[in-house]
């Protein structure tokens, strides 16, 4: 479903602030993966999804996804097939158009044709179903403004028009970040929920290490702009967050993750 060959990503190149963010990565993905990444602080998780997404453009390398070369396509020309969830609960929705406006922007995105934004009585049933999987009473307040929801909500109805027209990849990033435990959690319950029910390609960046034991089927470890750590399904679920530590400090070299913020559970 995703296939990243040699893909370079230098900024600021040829200046004393030149940083390589990625150096050669290769990472394929089979329809229906879910992996967790997880890495230093700098280690290139965004620009690996902004890579993916088309905010950034490869320097080297090619891109494609569900066999299609999208190395040179633009964010706005990879949108359809491609559903995203930020750490910021206020960075997925439009905070003063109310949660059927909302969906109802979600709902074009994945067409090919540009549907009408409106809301009728047909897209307003979907939206409730929709809704209504997410257990948060959203369905009966389809004319609420999002800017009344709290952030566990708002990032639930993110997650949901990211998915709704069953994106290609779905990237998450760091999205249960910002929300205290409570909210996070029910967020990774919805995640499993959702991406299980679609069969969502997944790649979800976390600082939680309990998290990326436990969600998905592999877990990948960046630092310094490599993937240094490529566990299988098998290999992860035997695997304590002390074990993980471990791992990760004998292959980046006994090095300690003392500076990073890496929440042990
Ligand atoms: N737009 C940019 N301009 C210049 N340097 C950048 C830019 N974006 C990222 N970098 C640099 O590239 C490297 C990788 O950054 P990136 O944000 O991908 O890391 P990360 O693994 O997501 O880190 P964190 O966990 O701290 O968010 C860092 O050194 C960062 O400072």
């Amino acid at each position: 479903m995703l296939n990243i060959r040699q893909v370079r990503k230098v900024f600021n190149a040829g200046t004393v602030n030149e940083k390589i963010a990625l150096q050669e990565i290769n990472l394929t993905m089979a329809p229906g993966d879910f992996i967790t990444v997880i890495g230093s602080n700098g280690a290139g998780k965004s620009t690996l999804m902004n890579i993916i997404s088309g905010g950034y453009l490869p320097d080297q390398g090619t891109i494609e996804i569900d066999g299609k070369n999208v190395t040179k396509l633009a964010e706005h020309q990879r949108a359809a097939f491609i559903g995203r969830v930020f750490q910021d609960p206020m960075a997925g929705t439009a905070p003063n158009m109310t949660i059927e406006e909302n969906l109802a922007i979600a709902y074009a995105r994945g067409h090919r044709r540009k549907l009408a934004l409106g809301v009728n009585a047909k897209k307003r049933k979907i939206f409730q179903e929709q809704l209504a999987l997410l257990d948060q009473g959203l369905e009966n307040r389809l004319k609420t403004k999002v800017g009344f929801l709290s952030g566990g909500q708002r990032q639930a109805l993110s997650l949901l028009m990211a998915t709704f027209t069953q994106p290609k990849i779905l990237l998450l990033d760091e999205h249960t970040a910002a929300l205290d435990p409570k909210r996070a959690q029910l967020i990774v319950d919805l995640t499993v929920k959702i991406v299980e029910k679609n069969k969502l390609t997944t790649l979800m960046v976390t600082h939680n290490m309990e998290q990326a034991l436990t969600m998905g089927n592999r877990l990948l470890m960046m630092h310094e702009g490599r993937i240094i750590l490529d566990l299988p399904q098998e290999k992860k679920q035997q695997m304590t967050t002390k074990d993980l530590l471990q791992a990760f400090e004998q292959a980046r070299g006994g090095e300690a993750f003392a500076e990073d913020r890496f929440i042990l559970a």
